[in-house]
């Protein structure tokens, strides 16, 4: 084959792999930036293809990008974005932040991204997931059963899309409430106009207890596509619907149950001293303690310039097809 041609299959395929990306959101000053380690760490152990990017807001430490920097991940600065001020006291504080996750719709030099919150970790490669149909929302339906869910009628009626037979929904509260997806991970593509419109709803929607994540579940009702639980385990599945769950076929773990995350665990909390839980924090902590798991790559800011500079990025060996993209989780 031409010289020439070779060059451009392994240019093309080159663009269509820099084009995908993991991304992950921090804010403040505190502990998540181990669980954002943690992450960078574990998809280099699984071999992940696409980098981890780092939606940081400004209040993220010098100390804390450097950090991420070294773990080979991509560190991105977004401007916070807030709820509409006079209706901030409607949402629960701690979420408020979320809404700044909205950034990411503005990371259009990929073409598809996964998202994924910094207290998840990644056990199996999910690298396939960037295959999924353009133009839907791939994310895993959320269970309605914990207290967290009290301001609901699905939860103060007992009904959970995990076992929608078990309670049936009761017509008199209005129509059956649309599927609905836990936010901590999720599958997408960039798009400045979808930005836009997600800022124009947020402006006119009041901020409701699950922040961005309600807004999102919202926005993207009518092209969400449920994807199966392995790809993101929202850890009350395991005592509140045991049966939906094979944990050793689970690829993605959410420390999302209250007192789960990894790097606070103190068992203390309710549902905290389960065996499972015991063993998938031993697992985190295996994961985010093991040197050999560090980046040792050369870190190449192929996102400081333009298209010349991406490419500049993919060392590109003609003849055995080999490319190599730097910085890369893996
Ligand atoms: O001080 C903080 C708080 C949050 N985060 C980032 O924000 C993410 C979301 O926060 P949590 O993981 O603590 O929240 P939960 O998993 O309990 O919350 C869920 O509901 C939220 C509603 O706002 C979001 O949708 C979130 O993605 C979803 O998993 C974190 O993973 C982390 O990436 C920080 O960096 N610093
Ligand atoms: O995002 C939230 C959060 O993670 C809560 O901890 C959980 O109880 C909810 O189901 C979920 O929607
Ligand atoms: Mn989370």
């Amino acid at each position: 084959m031409a010289r020439d041609l070779v060059s451009a299959m392994v240019l093309e395929k080159a663009a269509s792999l820099t084009s995908r990306a993991y991304v992950t959101f921090l804010a403040g000053d505190g502990d998540y930036v181990k669980g954002v380690v943690g992450l960078a760490k574990g998809l280099r152990k699984v071999k992940a293809a696409y980098p981890l990017v780092v939606a940081v807001l400004p209040d993220v430490p010098e100390e804390h990008r450097r950090m991420l920097v070294a773990q080979g991940c991509v560190v991105r600065e977004i401007e916070p974005v807030y709820p509409p001020e006079n209706q901030t006291r409607f949402a629960m504080a701690y979420y408020v932040i979320n809404y700044s996750k909205l950034r990411i719709w503005e990371f259009v030099e990929y073409h598809k991204m996964i998202y994924l919150d910094g207290d998840i970790q990644v056990y199996d490669n999910i690298d396939h997931l960037f295959d999924l149909p353009d133009g839907y929302f791939h994310a895993v339906m959320d269970c309605f059963c914990e207290q967290t869910w009290s301001h609901t009628p699905q939860r103060k009626i007992g009904y959970c899309q995990q076992c929608p037979d078990k309670v049936r929904w009761a017509s008199e509260l209005g129509p059956k409430p649309a599927l609905y997806f836990n936010a901590g991970m999720f599958v997408y593509e960039p798009s400045l106009s979808t930005y836009d419109d997600l800022l124009t709803t947020l402006k006119m929607t009041p901020p409701t207890p699950f922040a961005e994540q309600d807004l999102l579940n919202m926005f993207f009702r009518d092209i969400y596509k449920p994807i199966p639980p392995v790809y993101n385990l929202v850890l009350a599945m395991l005592w509140r619907h045991p049966e939906n769950i094979e944990l050793h076929k689970v690829k993605v773990v959410h420390y999302c149950a209250a007192g789960s995350k990894p790097w606070r665990y103190t068992g203390k909390e309710e549902n905290m001293d389960r065996e499972d839980i015991k063993m998938l924090v031993k697992k985190w902590w295996e994961i985010y303690n093991d040197e050999s798991l560090d980046y040792k790559g050369t870190n190449i800011p192929i996102h400081s310039g333009g298209e010349t500079d991406k490419y500049a990025a993919a060392l590109v060996d003609v003849g055995g097809v080999n490319y190599v993209f730097a910085p890369s989780a893996a």
